[in-house]
């Protein structure tokens, strides 16, 4: 049965995405079979895989329940993922029944034991799309920019996690937050470290050993819809990259 991970921050521009294409893609090298839901309107990680987003089964379909999950599901060389759509963008008024929480929790119920890792990247919101990804989540992953302003809006997201732990989902874990963008040699580097390690503190969690660096090859590989690893497997985002998937799986994972 598939773990079942969210990388989830609800500030935009903090690397969910990147670290979602970049850890689904290095868990599928190490030979384990990975799937990644893109629950975010923008589609930015679709896009950057390779995968259709017009004319096809999205995610928006399989909530609405027109699809069956399987049939959304596209293989790209980076790992199998089911696609977003702008359409997603309209589903906090659409949807409104009773349970409508669980909606991605079942749909992926039919094809959780085809994989073993399932990651969902979440949008830059506290919506109904991340309080379904979060019911429907093992772990929480949360990265973090490392500047000062990271600081703001954790009150929400802790607060968010609370009440879908109480309602939806009394599992749910809050994995570890990961500094991304980190630059190791500015001499603000370790007051960041230190503020990210009280933030994880009070949510009961850890800072992750490992940080990924900035470097211009992450926005390249996406741009070219490659993933890092392909795009330039000696970089050092790379790398970073890799040894936060060794990381992951040493933790168990
Ligand atoms: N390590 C990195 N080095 C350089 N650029 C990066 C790095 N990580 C992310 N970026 C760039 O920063 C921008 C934001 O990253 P990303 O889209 O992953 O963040 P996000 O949290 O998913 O954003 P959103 O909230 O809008 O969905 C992108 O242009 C991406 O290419």
């Amino acid at each position: 049965m598939g773990k079942v991970i969210s990388i989830s921050n609800q500030k935009g521009g903090v690397g969910k995405t990147t670290t979602t294409g970049a850890i689904a893609a290095g868990f599928k090298l190490k030979g384990f079979k990975v799937l990644c839901v893109d629950l975010d309107s923008q589609s930015n990680l679709s896009f950057s895989a390779g995968a259709e987003t017009e004319d096809c089964p999205t995610i928006y379909e399989v909530l609405k329940e027109e699809v069956k999950t399987s049939f959304s599901i596209q293989r790209t060389e980076s790992f199998d993922i089911i696609a977003s759509n702008i359409l997603l963008s309209g589903i906090e008024l659409e949807f409104t029944q009773t349970g409508r929480e669980f909606l991605l929790k079942e749909a992926l119920s039919s094809v959780k034991d085809k994989y073993d890792y399932i990651f969902i990247d979440t949008p830059p919101a506290l919506s109904i799309l991340t309080v379904n990804a979060f019911t429907a989540s093992d772990y929480i992953i949360i990265p973090m920019l490392s500047d000062i302003f990271s600081l703001q809006g954790i009150a929400q997201l802790s607060e968010t996690i609370k009440r879908v732990k109480t309602y939806c989902n009394p599992n749910l874990k809050i994995e570890g937050i990961l500094l991304t963008k980190f630059n190791k040699r500015t001499i603000l580097s370790k007051e960041i470290k230190g503020t990210a390690e009280l933030i994880a503190t009070e949510l009961g969690t850890s800072l992750y050993k490992s940080t990924i660096r900035a470097s211009v090859a992450v926005m390249e590989a996406q741009t070219s819809q490659q993933n890092i690893h392909q795009y330039s497997p000696k970089n050092g985002a790379t790398e970073d990259y890799l040894s936060f998937v060794n990381e992951l799986i040493k933790r168990g994972i």
